[in-house]
């Protein structure tokens, strides 16, 4: 017997069980529809008097994502989850819960309802709301603080982490793992439990065991959140919700849960995060200027790849490839270099492994001091040292070696793709990967195209990068692709901030204050100073001969601030000297202190170059630094180098510390609105003539024209903008 009607089915099985299969592929999401359909079915399962017990399952093997976010936001219909979740909780019929592939956020509230939870052993489940800026406000919180402590439940609910079936039947959460069909299993056992009384399986009547050192648990969990959160409300509120479940009776906690939901669904935060979800989704949804896109590019297959130059970065890659289950030959010319290599790459291969509770990838590795051991690969990561004459040789070397069809990748922060690409004979079988450090563990990818990069190649690079576990964004190139170009008018800012008054110290606080998890001078003496000043002479902008006043601080006829070159030249190149905006107590020590040293330095320099300094406050700082960034930006997406405004964010809350709570600089930017945007970069360049970075760029002031159209109608904007170019 079936009843098909609903986005929630309705079987009869083994003669007395009533089968309910959640319907909304793909995650059968909580949607008002399956909301509807849940409680009809239960209603009917409860009322038939044939029916002894009911299983929960979802369709195609998933149990349920959790409430569908596509709904927040909108004018929500439909039965409310909290009474639904009750009354399976109140039937007086056992109810089962099989759950398949995940269950997330309302996904797991629901099964927390039901009077017993079996798993699938390679299910997840989790109560991720904290990462869309909310809680677990279907009884979640309650519930789970009620069945497994407070210790546990604060864990699992102010981090949002998935954990394994195994994990959750040690922690409680589950009753039984399986390794066969769930749902046949959850058949079986329902009918075992039949007819018993259901009273000692309904966790709301739980009481919630209570740690003794209770206070100082919740003070200790609230400062590390509050610590970590960087003025994120959802994981304080997180907190909050489970102090209720263990202070007041159920009822009074849902109360409470409902509550601080109300407070955080309506807040900017929860839209920013969501808009997060969305937009790093939808950066897999590439497409290229020449009209390439992702669903009509296939992939090539890659059984094996290579990585030649075994540094800091090519270490990470390889990790990366073997974690992923690839083949991979390790490159490395110098002998001592390919020893200490293979030894830090099985170290944190062993160590990742031992984290995961699985058996390292040790011997997915060949390693080899011979270019000619990568003839047989589909894919090679170039990430030898960062100069144009030496990759190109390697690609050269490449091309002579590797099987025709071969994809030549380059791990570049900053050289022109193109210019590689056009020095090989099949230029649209390169394309640019751009990793971030550690490549093992950061998460995102940038990968760049040129203009004869194949389809196929950025499919192929986009493939393996999710493989990998990157979050990965197609990039059109130019200099410093999308994340470093828009870091360039951000440090510039900076630096002319501290030229007029302000110190690193109240720049960074400034910033993290914002959200960043260092300030911009911070992060600068942790990746270390001497790069830039390695680009910057590149470029010619260093003059080591240093005149005083306005004049020795134009370049190229622009406004330019040689701060940093000055601290290079004193040999202060960051943590890894022990000097450089901050002191730390030794080189490669953490702790950055005031610098007394650093701020006679800038009191010598404003005096020499005849700059009265002027008092600069955290407003200042935060337009200057992030609407220069978000102007450019706004560039970017101008010269067709990022496809839209999520791909931007993207790069930014993965790869530069963004807070996600504030949803990326594109989404910020529409949060601050488009027209204020636009007044304060207008103000900022008649006060600074010649800096052209704080010239509002043509985009934004077309969007502004056009009523600053919501984030996600900006596509329609760039396209007409481009068309008219
Ligand atoms: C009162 C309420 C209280 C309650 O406590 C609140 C909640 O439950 S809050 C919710 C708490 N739950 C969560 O936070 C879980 C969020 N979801 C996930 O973490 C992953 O999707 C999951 C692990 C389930 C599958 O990963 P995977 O296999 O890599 O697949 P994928 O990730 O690529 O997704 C495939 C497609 O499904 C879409 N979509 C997914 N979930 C939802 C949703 N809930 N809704 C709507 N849509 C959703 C997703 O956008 C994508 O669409 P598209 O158009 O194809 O781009």
């Amino acid at each position: 017997m079936c009843d098909k009607g609903s986005m929630a089915q309705y079987t009869r099985v083994s003669g007395f069980v009533g089968l309910i299969t959640l319907q909304n592929p793909p995650v059968n999401a909580l949607s008002a529809a399956v909301r509807q359909g849940i409680v009809d079915m239960v209603e009917r399962a409860l009322s038939d008097p044939i029916v002894k017990s009911v299983v929960i399952c979802g369709q195609n093997g998933n149990f349920c994502g959790g409430a569908d976010i596509k709904e927040f936001g909108t004018n929500m219909s439909g039965p409310p989850l909290v009474p639904m979740i009750d009354a399976i909780e109140a039937a007086n019929k056992p109810v089962v819960a099989a759950i398949e592939g995940s269950a997330l956020g309302g996904g797991l509230e629901l099964a927390l309802g039901c009077h017993y939870r079996i798993a699938h052993s390679k299910a997840r489940l989790g109560l991720p709301e904290v990462t869309l800026g909310l809680l677990p406000a279907a009884g979640g919180t309650q519930r789970l603080s009620r069945l497994i402590g407070v210790p546990a439940a604060l864990n699992l609910i102010t981090t949002g982490i998935h954990v394994t079936a195994a994990q959750a039947l040690q922690l409680g959460i589950v009753d039984q793992v399986t390794d066969h069909n769930a749902v046949e299993v959850a058949v079986t056992f329902s009918l075992s439990v039949a007819g018993q009384s259901m009273d000692a399986r309904r966790i709301s009547t739980y009481p919630c065991p209570l740690p003794s050192d209770f206070d100082a648990l919740f003070e200790g969990v609230m400062q590390k959140v509050r610590q970590s959160a960087r003025g994120a409300i959802a994981p304080v509120a997180c907190v909050q919700a489970v102090r209720a479940a263990a202070t007041l009776p159920y009822t009074k906690g849902m109360e409470r849960e409902q509550e601080l939901m109300a407070t955080l669904f309506t807040s900017g935060q929860a839209r920013a995060q969501q808009y997060c979800f969305f937009a790093q989704r939808a950066v897999g949804r590439w497409r290229m200027p020449s009209g390439a896109r992702w669903e009509t590019s296939k992939p090539m297959p890659v059984h094996k790849a290579a990585v030649i130059g075994l540094g800091t970065m090519g270490r990470g890659i390889t990790v990366a490839l073997a974690q992923t289950g690839l083949s991979v030959v390790a490159v490395e010319t110098q002998e001592k270099q390919l020893m200490e290599a293979k030894q830090a790459v099985s170290g944190m291969l062993e160590r990742g492994a031992k984290r995961h509770g699985v058996a390292p990838m040790l011997d997915r590795i060949s390693y080899s001091q011979n270019i000619q051991a990568v003839a047989e690969v589909d894919l090679v990561i170039e990430a030898v040292f960062e100069d144009m004459a030496l990759k190109t040789e390697v690609f050269q070397q490449l091309s002579a070696v590797c099987k025709p069809g071969t994809l030549l990748c380059t791990n570049t922060s900053a050289l022109d793709v193109d210019k590689l690409a056009s020095e090989m004979p099949n230029p649209e079988l390169v394309v640019g990967m751009h990793f971030f450090a550690p490549a093992h563990v950061m998460k995102l990818l940038e990968v760049v195209y040129g203009p004869r990069s194949s389809p196929q190649a950025v499919a192929t690079a986009m493939q393996l990068g999710k493989k990998m576990g990157k979050v990965s964004v197609a990039v059109g190139n130019c200099r410093g692709f999308v994340g470093n170009r828009m870091l360039m008018p951000y440090l510039q800012q900076a630096f002319f901030l501290l030229e007029e008054g302000a110190t690193p110290e109240l720049v960074d606080r400034a910033l993290e204050e914002f959200g960043f998890p260092m300030g911009v001078f911070r992060m600068s003496d942790l990746s270390g100073l001497d790069i830039g000043w390695r680009v910057r002479k590149r470029d010619e902008l260093v003059e080591p001969d240093m005149a005083s006043g306005q004049s020795a601080r134009i370049r190229q006829g622009s406004r330019y601030s040689p701060l940093g070159d000055l601290l290079c030249e004193q040999g202060r190149f960051g943590q890894k000297t022990g000097q450089g905006w901050y002191r730390y107590d030794k080189p490669g020590s953490r702790v950055a202190r005031s610098d007394p040293w650093l701020h006679s330095f800038l009191v010598e320099y404003r005096a020499r170059h005849g700059l009265v300094p002027r008092s600069i406050d955290h407003q200042e700082v935060l337009e200057r630094c992030l609407y220069a960034l978000i102007n450019e930006g706004f560039r970017i997406l101008e010269d067709g180098i990022a496809a839209g405004p999520e791909d931007i964010d993207v790069i930014y809350v993965f790869g530069y510390g963004w807070p996600r709570h504030r949803g990326g600089p594109m989404f910020y930017a529409s949060m601050v609105g488009l027209a204020k945007i636009l007044e304060r970069l207008e103000h900022y360049q008649q006060a600074h003539p010649d800096v052209p970075y704080l010239q509002p760029s043509s985009l934004l002031r077309r969007l502004v024209a056009s009523d600053s159209p919501p984030i996600h109608r900006w596509r329609e904007v760039i396209k007409k903008y481009q068309s008219q170019l």
